[in-house]
C-alpha cells in the first residue's frame, strides 16, 4: 500500500484490530494503525462500537470481490444513534435506513405512528412467447426448446450416468418382481421370515414348507433330486472324463460363486461336495450320480485371480473344451453373483457356448447378500442382454443356497431335463 496517497497497490494483509490503548483507538489496516487518533471517551466509545458492528464482524466473512464492491457510505445522526452504513448494492441496510428515517420525520410533524409500507418489488414482466429478450437456458416454454431439452435428457438419461446409476434406473418387469416376493429372495430380516412361518434355525429355510411339521420338511417336492448324491469321478484332463452314459447338469461360474453350496443345497445333502470360503477350492471337473437318473457336474471356477497364471489358464482350457465338446451334456447352468453381475470371463463362456450350441440358463447366487429390487434388476438387466442369443434358456432364475429362496423353483426347472431325456 502506498502509504501517502492512502491507494492499495499489493495485496492487503489480514490485519484485525485491536483496542487496548488508552484514549487511543488502532483500527485495521496497517496504514489505519499508524494513525492513532486522540478522542474523548465518549466518541471513542461509540466509534470502537460502530466498527466492531460493521467493519470487523463482516470484513471477515466477504470475499475479495465483495470486499471491493463494498464502500463506507454513510455516517447518519439520527437522534443519538450513529449508524454506520456500507453500500452494497440492493442491500437490505439501505432500505431499513431510509424507512427508519421516514418513521423519524413523521414523529416529528407529529403524524401517527405507522409501519412502514414495504416497497413492492418491481418485476419483469415478459411475454412468455417472446423469446427474443431470453436466453435459451432461461426456462422458456417454446416448443422447440421442450424439444431440445427432452433430447438432452435422454441423452444424459444413457450416456451421462455411471454404471451404478444406469443399474439402478432400471425397471424390473412385473413377472420378476412378483418371483422376487414369492420366494423372498434378497435379504431379508428374520423377523419377516419368521413371521412368514419358516424356520430360521434350519440351513436354507425358505427352501421348506412354512408351518411345516419336522416331517414334512425332510420331502422334496421332485423325486429325482430325493437321490442319493454320490461322488462318480474327478478330471483335470479331458482325456480322463468318464463316459456319458446319464444326461449331465454342470455348475458352472466364476470361483467363489457358490456352485458347490447349490449342488448341496439342491439335493439338500449338505457336505457331499466340498466348499470353502477360499476361492479355488475346486480344482477339477467333479462328476456326482443323482441316483441312476442324473449326473451333476461341478466345474473349477474361472477369474480365480490368485491362482499362477498356467494353472489358471488349464482350469479355464478344462471348462471350455467340456462345456463345447462334452456329448451327454444337456444343460450348463452358469452362476452369476447377484452382487456383481455378469463379468468379462461371462461374457467370453456364453459366447463360447453361442458358438458350440450348446444350452445354458443363468443362476443367479447368494440373492440373500442384496436388496430385493437389486435382484429384481440384476435379473432383468442379465436377459435384456442375453435377448438375442439362441442357446440362452431364459428366464434367469434367481436362488440362495443360504437361505433357501428359489432353490424350490431351480429344481423344477431342472427335473424337467432328466425326466424328459430318461422318462
Ligand atoms: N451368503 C451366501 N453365501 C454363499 C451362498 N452360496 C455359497 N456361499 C458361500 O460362498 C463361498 C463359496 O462357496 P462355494 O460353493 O465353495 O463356491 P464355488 O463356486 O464352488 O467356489 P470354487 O470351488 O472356488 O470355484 C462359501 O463360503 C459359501 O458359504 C449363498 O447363497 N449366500
Ligand atoms: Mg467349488
Amino acid at each position: 500500500m502506498n502509504g501517502k496517497s492512502g491507494i492499495f497497490v499489493g495485496k492487503r494483509k489480514k490485519v484485525f484490530p485491536q483496542r487496548d490503548m488508552e484514549n487511543k483507538v488502532t483500527v485495521g489496516t496497517s496504514h489505519r494503525r499508524k494513525t492513532e487518533r486522540k478522542m474523548d471517551s465518549e466518541t471513542q466509545e461509540k466509534f470502537s462500537n460502530s466498527r466492531k458492528n460493521t467493519l470487523h464482524g463482516e470484513r471477515r466473512k466477504f470475499n475479495n470481490t465483495e470486499r471491493n464492491s463494498v464502500r463506507k457510505v454513510k455516517c447518519v445522526k439520527m437522534g443519538e444513534e450513529n449508524v454506520t452504513l456500507r453500500k452494497q448494492s440492493g442491500s437490505k441496510q439501505k432500505t431499513e435506513l431510509f424507512s427508519k428515517k421516514k418513521v423519524q420525520d413523521k414523529r416529528n410533524l407529529g403524524v401517527s405512528e405507522e409501519r412502514p409500507k414495504k416497497k413492492k418489488k418491481r418485476g419483469i414482466r415478459l411475454d412468455r412467447h417472446d423469446t427474443s429478450n431470453k436466453r435459451l437456458d432461461d426456462g422458456v416454454t417454446s416448443i422447440d426448446n421442450n424439444k431440445v431439452k427432452q433430447e438432452d435428457s435422454a441423452k444424459t438419461k444413457t450416456v451421462g450416468l455411471s454404471k451404478n446409476a444406469q443399474f439402478r434406473a432400471i425397471c424390473p418387469s412385473p413377472s420378476i418382481l412378483s418371483f422376487v416376493e414369492d420366494n423372498l429372495l434378497g435379504r431379508r430380516r428374520d423377523i419377516q421370515l419368521k413371521r412368514a412361518g419358516y424356520n430360521i434355525e434350519l440351513s436354507a429355510p425358505l427352501d421348506n414348507i412354512p408351518f411345516s411339521t419336522s416331517s414334512e420338511r425332510e420331502r422334496i417336492e421332485e423325486p429325482v433330486f430325493r437321490n442319493r448324491l454320490e461322488f462318480f469321478a474327478a478330471a483335470k484332463v479331458s482325456s480322463s472324463f468318464p463316459p456319458a452314459d446319464l444326461p449331465e447338469i454342470a455348475f458352472a461360474g466364476r470361483s467363489n460363486v457358490g456352485k458347490s453350496s447349490l449342488l448341496n443345497a439342491l439335493t439338500r445333502q449338505w457336505g457331499v461336495v466340498r466348499t470353502s470360503d477360499k476361492p479355488g477350492l475346486t480344482q477339477t471337473i467333479n462328476f456326482f450320480t443323482l441316483g441312476s437318473k442324473m449326473c451333476m457336474v461341478d466345474l473349477p471356477g474361472y477369474g480365480f485371480a490368485y491362482a499362477k497364471e498356467e494353472v489358471k489358464e488349464a482350469w479355464e482350457d478344462l471348462v471350455k473344451e467340456y462345456v463345447s465338446t462334452r456329448l451327454g451334456l444337456k444343460r450348463v447352468c452358469l452362476l452369476i453373483d447377484t452382487k456383481w453381475g455378469m463379468k468379462q470371463t461371462d461374457h467370453e463362456l456364453v459366447d463360447l457356448m453361442e458358438r458350440a450350441q450348446t444350452k445354458y440358463q443363468i443362476i443367479l447366487t447368494k440373492t440373500d447378500t442384496v436388496f430385493p429390487i437389486d435382484v429384481a434388476r440384476q435379473a432383468m438387466q442379465i436377459e435384456e442382454r442375453l435377448k438375442a442369443n439362441k442357446s440362452v434358456v431364459q428366464p434367469a432364475v434367481m436362488v440362495s443356497s443360504k437361505s433357501g429362496a428359489g432353490i424350490r423353483s431351480l429344481r423344477t426347472v431342472l427335473s424337467k431335463i432328466a425326466r424328459f431325456v430318461k422318462p
